[in-house]
């Protein structure tokens, strides 16, 4: 067992979370899905002498406000254009649909392939299509186009429910764990994750419990020392134990997360799923109520099997919520509305590249109007 200190972030001013907090608990002060995270739990910060200045609010690490930079009118621009760049194989062969000049059943049948090209499943095809219709006659829609406009919005009413921002601080530390199939994006994304929670002020703690991949724990470590972060391992040893451990250090060391990678496996390895239950389960033994948040990381391009990973992986842990990477380049991106449709679980965060600021916070009516602008 080993475990090695990667410098300590700046400490945190006192009075930042206070500020920090009353803009994370004001209602309606957060768009859903703008912020990267939310802590309404932070406790109040003491008095702070007048003549003090203010700190920045970003420092804080508890009230861990939910803009930082990605949710910056400009941060988001730049965001929605890669979204839609991203997006562009699936959203082209829908968009096709709509060229023409008129609207009857031809353009519901093409507009119905379309859709299960892109892996929207059966399901919410239908359920897609039904929509698209009533909208349509309830508007007296008279051109493609705004059927196209009908779509956006039957779509982004699907993916509503699957909104949702991570909070942390409710617990300390707040144990989230990442599981996946091999290579769906599990490491960068915590990389990814590390990176908002650390510049939120946030004290973050990553588990490096792929214990079979030297490979793995040294990617993570790559990313404990860009983030300035704790990190634990074990090289061969058990992925449970690792969990357990870092949860403990997590906690004598006042962590505000502890972030568990585990190794990639299909959901067809029986062994291997039953190993991340005991995962699971070993955690709470360090921590009781803990993991507080239990993630599949989706690989994209996978469209339907993504549905079937997201069974498994639910019977398997009881899943809190998704990172869908790898949305830049796939035609599958459909797969989402299946997901809503058939195994409603928050999407956290989607992706669209390797690049830090290619994950954001999931927004359904981004997401339908990045697809079919
Ligand atoms: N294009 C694209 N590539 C991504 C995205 N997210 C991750 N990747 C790449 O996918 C590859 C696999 O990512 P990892 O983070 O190593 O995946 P993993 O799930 O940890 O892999 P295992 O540890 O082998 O199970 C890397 O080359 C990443 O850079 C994304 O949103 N878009």
């Amino acid at each position: 067992m080993f475990s090695f200190f990667k410098k300590k972030p700046a400490p945190v001013p006192a009075d930042a979370p206070a500020a920090a907090s009353a803009a994370a608990a004001e209602p309606g002060a957060e768009p859903a899905g703008l912020g990267w995270l939310r802590n309404p739990f932070a406790s109040p910060a003491p008095e702070t002498p007048a003549a003090q200045p203010a700190a920045p609010a970003v420092a804080a690490p508890a009230a861990a406000p939910p803009a930082a930079a990605s949710a910056s009118p400009a941060g988001r621009t730049g965001w929605l254009l890669r979204l839609k760049s991203g997006l562009r194989k699936t959203g082209s062969s829908i968009s096709t649909v709509f060229t023409g000049t008129q609207i009857d059943d031809a353009l519901y049948e093409e507009l119905e392939t379309a859709l299960l090209l892109a892996d929207t499943g059966v399901k919410a095809t239908g359920h897609l299509l039904a929509e698209l219709k009533r909208r349509a006659k309830e508007r007296r829609a008279t051109d493609p186009a705004a059927v196209k406009a009908l779509l956006a919005e039957a779509l982004a009413e699907l993916l509503r429910p699957l909104e949702k921002t991570l909070v942390i601080g409710a617990h300390r530390p707040t144990v989230i764990m990442v599981a996946g199939v091999n290579g769906a994006g599990k490491t960068t994304s915590i990389g990814k994750l590390t990176k908002h929670l650390a510049d939120a002020g946030a004290t973050v703690l990553l588990a490096a419990a792929d214990t079979f991949r030297a490979a793995a724990r040294e990617q993570l470590g790559v990313w404990a020392d860009r983030n300035m972060v704790e990190i634990v391992g074990q090289e061969g040893g058990d992925p449970a134990a690792v969990g357990f451990d870092a949860v403990s250090a997590g906690k004598a060391r006042g962590k505000d997360v502890v972030l568990v990678d585990t190794a990639g496996r299909l959901p067809t390895q029986l062994h291997l799923m039953q190993e991340l239950a005991k995962i699971r389960r070993v955690i709470g033994k360090a921590d009781a109520g803990a993991p507080h948040e239990v993630l599949l990381v989706l690989d994209g391009n996978t469209g339907q099997n993504a549905l079937a990973q997201v069974r498994a992986f639910d019977d398997a842990l009881q899943l809190t919520g998704l990172i869908v990477t790898k949305l830049d380049g796939t035609a599958k991106g459909g797969v989402l509305a299946a997901i809503a449709q058939e195994r409603p679980i928050p999407v956290y965060f989607i992706g669209v590249g390797e690049k830090l600021e290619d994950l954001e916070t999931f927004n359904a009516r981004e997401f339908s109007q990045a697809l079919l602008d």
